[in-house]
């Protein structure tokens, strides 16, 4: 147990990320009260059975009211509309956060429902499986793993270092960034290889010369980890690439542009190519090994049903 850093925390969305939150506050004693709320009865349900929080609310602003830190984990595409919702509840100072896989998009559509009153910071957990729901989530997926913050011009130091205090007792580890910056760089390591793993699985459902049995039964563990890939949240998902727009098109397009060197080196034969490239691609895999970021990892991919 650690002290508590805040008294009230609300949490709106109470899927993968939502319930992990839910679970590290819980059972670390980090908030005196923890108001849920959610969009679907069932899933609110769900979270008391789980006992995720103190209180439940089908109304996110009676979740929110009094609270000093309230945290939005709902697809992105949603945001906007639940920051609206919510506006008029927030009290004097509540730090208002949310996770969303993508930056730009999110504050865009929350930003101008913050009161004055409030502190928006927000903030992105580079933690998560293919799963979804409240039943997914687990007290370690955060271990070791990076939060983003994106703090605004207007946001106070205090409330981006409150908040960094709350990711830090998760046991993750914090760091800043730009909002345009993080946007790019979540495109090449976590969206672009989400678009990759979901076509290569569609390309391989839609093949006439290979049947879908062959595909389930022979698949090598290479296909196995797009698979994985490829079960994710398809509403999560859809809501990143139409709202990371311009950076997905912009990594993609580098990407095709590689993709057709490695085409080119094929069909004339030019192994140095292949060979220098997979060199490097190597040596980037053993550094990430190195920094302790690697699959080996206790949390990754897995989830206590699974371990
Ligand atoms: N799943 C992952 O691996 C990661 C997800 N994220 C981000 O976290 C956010 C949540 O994702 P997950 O927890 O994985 O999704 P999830 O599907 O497990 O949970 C989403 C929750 O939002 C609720 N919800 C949906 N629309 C709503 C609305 N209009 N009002 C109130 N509640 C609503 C659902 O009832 C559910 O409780 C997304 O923005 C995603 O980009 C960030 C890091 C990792
Ligand atoms: O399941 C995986 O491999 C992930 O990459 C999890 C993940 C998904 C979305 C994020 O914004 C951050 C992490």
């Amino acid at each position: 147990m650690t002290e508590p850093l805040f008294e009230k925390v609300a949490l709106i969305g109470i899927g993968h990320i939502g319930s992990s939150i839910a679970i590290n506050i819980r059972e670390r004693g980090l908030a005196a009260h923890v108001a849920i709320s959610t969009r679907g009865e069932d899933t609110l349900r769900r979270a008391e059975e789980l006992e995720l929080g103190t209180s439940y609310h089908s109304d996110p602003a009676d979740a929110v009211r009094n609270a000093d830190l309230v945290i939005l984990s709902v697809p992105v595409g949603a945001s906007g509309p639940v920051m609206q919702s919510i506006a008029h509840a927030l009290k004097p100072g509540a730090i208002v956060s949310d996770v969303g896989s993508v930056k730009g998009a999110v504050i865009a559509a929350m930003r101008p429902h913050v009161p004055k009153h409030a502190q928006f910071v927000p903030a992105h957990p580079l933690a998560g499986t293919e799963n979804s729901g409240p039943d997914s989530g687990f007290l370690e997926l955060f271990e070791n793993r990076w939060t983003i913050l994106t703090p605004l011009e207007e946001t106070s130091e205090e409330a981006s270092e409150r908040l960094a205090a709350l990711w830090r007792a998760f046991g993750a580890r914090v760091e800043r960034m730009s909002v345009e910056h993080h946007d790019l760089v979540l495109a090449i390591v976590s969206h672009l290889p989400h678009l990759i793993a979901y076509n290569i699985v569609g390309t391989a459902a839609d093949l006439e010369t290979v049947t879908q049995q062959e595909v389930i039964k022979f698949s090598a563990s290479g296909f196995r980890d797009f698979t994985r890939i490829a079960a994710s949240d398809p509403t999560m998902w859809r809501d990143v690439f139409l709202t990371n727009r311009e950076a997905v098109l912009e990594m993609l397009g580098r990407f095709s542009e590689d993709l057709a060197s490695l085409q080119r080196a094929i069909r004339w034969g030019d192994g140095d190519m292949l060979f220098d490239l997979f060199t490097r691609t190597r040596a980037i895999r053993r550094s990430i090994v190195e920094a302790g970021q690697d699959t080996a990892a206790p949390n990754f991919g897995r989830t206590p049903q699974s371990r």
